[in-house]
C-alpha cells in the first residue's frame, strides 16, 4: 500500500537558525498524529514546509512524498491545487482568515468554487450548507448570510475547519487550532474534529504544545524538540513508555489533579538528571 506521507531527511534552516534536522516521518492512511513539543521545538515549520509554505528565505532539504509522489513545491500552482484538495489546512487564528466585507456564505462558496471549478451557484450553496451542518452549526442556511463579526471565536474556527474540507482532503494538517478559544470552545471544537477527522477517514496531523489537546482527538504523538524528531509513540503507551523529554511535557500540564502544586517547569533538555528535581 503507497503511504499518505512519507518525509524524508527533512532539514530547514533560516540563516544560521536549524528549525529541522534530519526529520523522518511516514503516515498510513487514515493516521491521527499529534505533533507536540514547546515553543520553538519545529513543530510550525514541518507544518509549513509539507504544504509548501515556507518563506522564501527558508533554506529546505529533503523530500516529502504524498500519497507516492514527491510534493512539487517549486510549482506553485501544482502546490495551490495540493492544498485545496488534497491537504486541507487549519491554523490559530480564525479572525484573521476571513474578510469583514463577506459573508461566511461567500466565503465559502468562493472555496467550493475554487476547488471545483464545473459548480455552480446554486449546487455551491447546498453544499456550503451541508458542510455547516458537518461542522455541527446550528440553523446553517440561516447563518451562511452572516458577517464575519457575528460569529463567535469558536464558530468562526469551525467555518475554518469546513473551508479545509472543499476539496475533501485525504490529509487535513491543524496548527494549534483551538488555542484561541476558551477552554470550554476549545473542547467541543475539538470532539467535533475528532468526530469528523474519524468519518472521513483523513489523515490527520494536529499541532500543539498540549499533550492534552492531542489526546483528545489523536491515537499517536510524535514529540520534537529543537529541531528533532525524538519520539513517536501510541497515546495508548505514552505513560508507560515516554521518552524523559516527553514525560516533562506530560507533567507540565495543569490538571485540576495538580491545583495547589508548583507546575513543573521544562528547563533545558539534560536527560541523565531529568527526574532529580521531581
Ligand atoms: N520565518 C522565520 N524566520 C526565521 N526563523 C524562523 C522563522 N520561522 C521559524 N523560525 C525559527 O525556527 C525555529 C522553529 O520554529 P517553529 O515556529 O517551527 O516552532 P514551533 O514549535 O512551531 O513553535 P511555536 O509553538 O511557538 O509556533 C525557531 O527557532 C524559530 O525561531
Amino acid at each position: 500500500m503507497t503511504g499518505l506521507l512519507d518525509i524524508r531527511r527533512l532539514s530547514v534552516a533560516f540563516g544560521p537558525t536549524r528549525a529541522l534536522s534530519d526529520i523522518d516521518l511516514a503516515l498510513e492512511p487514515g493516521t491521527r498524529l499529534g505533533l507536540v513539543g514547546e515553543s520553538g521545538s519545529g513543530k510550525s515549520t514541518l507544518g509549513l514546509a509539507v504544504l509548501g509554505l515556507l518563506p522564501p528565505d527558508a533554506a529546505c532539504t529533503g523530500e516529502v512524498r504524498f500519497q507516492g509522489e514527491p510534493l512539487p513545491w517549486s510549482d506553485d500552482r501544482a502546490m495551490t491545487r495540493v492544498r485545496g484538495r488534497r491537504i486541507g489546512f487549519i491554523y490559530q487564528d480564525p479572525m484573521a482568515a476571513f474578510s469583514p466585507v463577506h459573508t461566511i456564505g461567500t466565503h465559502i462558496t468562493r472555496a467550493l468554487r475554487a476547488a471545483h471549478p464545473g459548480v455552480g451557484r446554486r449546487e455551491a450553496l447546498d453544499w456550503s450548507v451541508a458542510l455547516l451542518e458537518e461542522v455541527e452549526i446550528n440553523k446553517p442556511r440561516e447563518r451562511l448570510d452572516h458577517y464575519p463579526n457575528e460569529y463567535s471565536g469558536g464558530m468562526l474556527q469551525r467555518v475554518m475547519i469546513a473551508a479545509a474540507l472543499v476539496g475533501d482532503p485525504d490529509l487535513l494538517i491543524a496548527d494549534e487550532p483551538t488555542t484561541a478559544l476558551d477552554v470550554t470552545t476549545q473542547a467541543s471544537v475539538l470532539g467535533m474534529l475528532d468526530r469528523i477527522v474519524e468519518a472521513r477517514g483523513m489523515g490527520f496531523i494536529l499541532i500543539s504544545h498540549d499533550l492534552g489537546v492531542v489526546a483528545e482527538a489523536c491515537r499517536e504523538v510524535a514529540v520534537m524538540y529543537g529541531g528533532k524528531l525524538i519520539q513517536r509513540v501510541a497515546l495508548a503507551d505514552l505513560k508507560a513508555e515516554a521518552h524523559p523529554y516527553t514525560r516533562a511535557l506530560l507533567e507540565a500540564r495543569p490538571t485540576f489533579g495538580k491545583r495547589g502544586q508548583r507546575l513543573s517547569t521544562i528547563a533545558d533538555f539534560l536527560p541523565s538528571d531529568w527526574f532529580d528535581d521531581a
